[in-house]
């Protein structure tokens, strides 16, 4: 039997003939003819009838005021955990612990919780003494590197604009404000992240500054607690947009940056023009950004530069290969006939001109390896024309490349100003805090080969998460003979065998294909289909015309497209004369 006083805080579950199946919170009220009726958290009121009375279960009371730490929580549930969250962010407050996990909700909006005096009020304290903050947490890591001697790390998960790099930049800003002297290489650290956003970063239709790979950034210290380099690692940047972007998505920051922000001098010497003028920019219909000052954001990149020591030649080479990426964007093909094979010309522009002389390249040899594909026989290079659509695909794989390795150059560029290799002196103790802020579980309209690795990195995290919390923590109650209640989680191992650990395992079988002669991505879906067709966690195509298979992932099912993607259709083939051969041998 429910009993409903006014003023009691209840849980609405899944009313039958009303729009919301997910329990809510309520307060009960007496209407004045004396009947019962409840206003839920969004202000509307429902009727309790002998029909609906079963979907109301009185709440806790923790539930109805919200906690700080949600293992208080008396509903410990889903429903319990969101609403907990959701009225402590109508209070602006946007944090609360778990345990030992801090549970951030973006507040898109500026509060006045990261003042001086917020780092000053946080400063050695134990979690708990002071409500909940990220500052805590960094505090907390600090202290105990200090006190225990033991490097310390940070797993900063979330899905994409849930508030990641701002708060690792939150921590750093920290530890660096508590660790004490102000010293150049704190500078120099904190000075990469505008270098970093602007190569690695651009805006999504989710956030604006999306960190389009992941890092680990490893902060080093002294004995005496003092920051005295660190060293940035990089995972997976998403490539593929330097060539296609998302409507309403852009670029990575800097080419749009650089178009601003150049002198008229430089670019002329580059063959710049504005933003709108090259297909690589302009893909995502969107070459502006409301909250973004590009002109003065590249000011702020080149100082950073400097600051972090690359000299101004090296900052015109990386602008020489940052514009030949544009120019070889607006490079076409046209497609021709030789010999009844299909091949493929580039159509002159000026851009295969421009772009040759930035790369620094024959003209000859760079449209010769644009057109051609070239495999070793039997230790003899073999050259086999290219369609227009495949030419224009080796372009883009060519541009990606660059990029890639521009990206790579320059964290390890950051690196070596201020990355400081350990002494060889024993009685050295250097201590660090590494801070992980890796992109969150994706699923979009079309899932890629990168959300694929990109959930393949969450499903490890989870697992990671799920041994520390239950696994060992568990297993350590055995040892101990403690008794305890069993909790029930949701294991991942499964997905993480299909994906990477079995034997032909999915991994394998796509780096098996892609090495196979005759492979193609119908080849690498049947031969998924066949291996992994039976498995829990994989769900087969739905027919034989269907690209796409699923992985019942921790988070969900994604579904990803296993066909490689294609730009706008060819223009009609050319005959060639005779004598122009584009299949060379050597
Ligand atoms: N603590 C905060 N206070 C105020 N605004 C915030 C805070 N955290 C995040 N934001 C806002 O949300 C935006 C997105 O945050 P952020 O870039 O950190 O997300 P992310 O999780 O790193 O996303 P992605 O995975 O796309 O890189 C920020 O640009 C900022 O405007």
């Amino acid at each position: 039997m429910v009993v409903l006083r006014k003023g009691d805080h209840v849980w609405l579950e899944s009313f039958s003939n009303s729009e919301f199946s997910v329990p809510i919170g309520a307060v009960v009220k007496i209407s004045d003819s004396g009947q019962i009726l409840v206003e839920d958290d969004e202000g509307k009121e429902h009727w309790i009838t002998a029909r609906n009375i079963s979907a109301v279960r009185p709440m806790h009371p923790t539930s109805a005021q919200g906690v700080e730490d949600m293992i208080r929580l008396g509903d410990l549930n889903e429903a319990g955990i969101v609403r907990n969250l959701l009225i402590r962010h109508q209070e602006h407050k946007i944090y609360t612990y778990t345990g030992s996990i801090l549970v951030a909700v973006n507040p898109y909006q500026v509060l006045p919780l990261y003042t001086v005096e917020q780092i000053q009020l946080y400063s050695n304290k134990r979690i708990g003494e002071l409500p909940p903050h990220v500052f805590a947490i960094a505090d907390n890591c600090y202290f105990n590197m200090k006190r225990n001697k033991r490097d310390q790390c940070c797993v900063i998960s979330g899905e994409s604009g849930s508030g990641k790099t701002e708060s690792t930049k939150l921590i750093l800003q920290f530890l660096a404000a508590i660790s004490g002297q102000h010293s150049w290489i704190e500078q120099q650290v904190l000075e990469a992240n505008p270098i970093l956003e602007a190569f690695g970063n651009a805006k999504t239709i989710r956030n604006d500054n999306s960190s389009r790979f992941g890092k680990y950034i490893d902060i080093h210290f002294s004995r005496s607690g003092v920051i005295e380099g660190a060293r940035i690692e990089q995972f997976l940047l998403e490539k593929s947009r330097v060539c296609r972007q998302a409507p309403e998505e852009r670029n990575y920051h800097i080419f749009y940056c650089m178009l601003m922000g150049m002198n008229l001098e430089q670019k002329k010497m580059l063959n710049l023009g504005t933003a709108s003028e090259y297909t690589y920019l302009t893909m995502g219909d969107c070459t502006s950004c409301e909250s973004r000052n590009d002109a003065k954001e590249y000011a702020h990149i080149r100082s950073a530069m400097k600051i972090l020591m690359f000299s101004d030649s090296e900052h015109w080479d990386i602008s020489k290969l940052l514009a030949a990426i544009l120019h070889l964007g607006n490079v076409e093909f046209e497609a021709a006939v030789y010999e009844n094979l299909d091949c493929s010309d580039v159509l002159d522009s000026s851009h295969f001109s421009v772009a040759t002389k930035l790369l620094e390249v024959d003209s000859k040899e760079l449209q010769n390896s644009l057109t051609n594909h070239s495999i070793i026989i039997r230790g003899e290079s073999v050259s086999k024309p290219l369609s227009v659509a495949q030419a224009a695909d080796g372009r883009d794989a060519f541009v990606k490349a660059i990029y890639g390795h521009l990206f790579l150059w320059i964290v390890n560029k950051i690196n070596a100003a201020i990355f400081n290799p350990p002494s060889q002196d024993p009685k050295s103790s250097r201590r660090s805090i590494g801070l992980l802020d890796i992109f969150g579980f994706e699923n979009f309209n079309t899932n890629s080969f990168e959300q694929f690795c990109i959930n393949f990195a969450n499903e490890h995290l989870q697992q990671f998460f799920v041994r520390h919390v239950f696994k060992l923590e568990q297993e350590e109650y055995l040892a101990e003979h403690i008794s305890w209640n069993h909790i029930d989680f949701t294991d991942n191992h499964q997905a993480l065998e299909v994906i990477s650990l079995k034997p032909m395992n999915i991994i394998s079988l796509i780096d098996e294909e892609s090495k196979f002669p005759k492979g193609s991505d119908t080849t690498l879906l049947n031969k998924i289909n066949s291996q992994h067709g039976k498995s829990k966690v994989y769900i087969p195509p739905r027919s034989v015309h269907d690209t796409k298979f699923g992985i019942n992932h921790f988070a969900g099912v994604v579904y990803y497209q296993s066909k490689g993607e294609r730009r706008a259709p060819p223009p009609p083939p050319r005959r060639l004369h005779r004598g122009h051969c584009p299949v060379a041998h050597s």
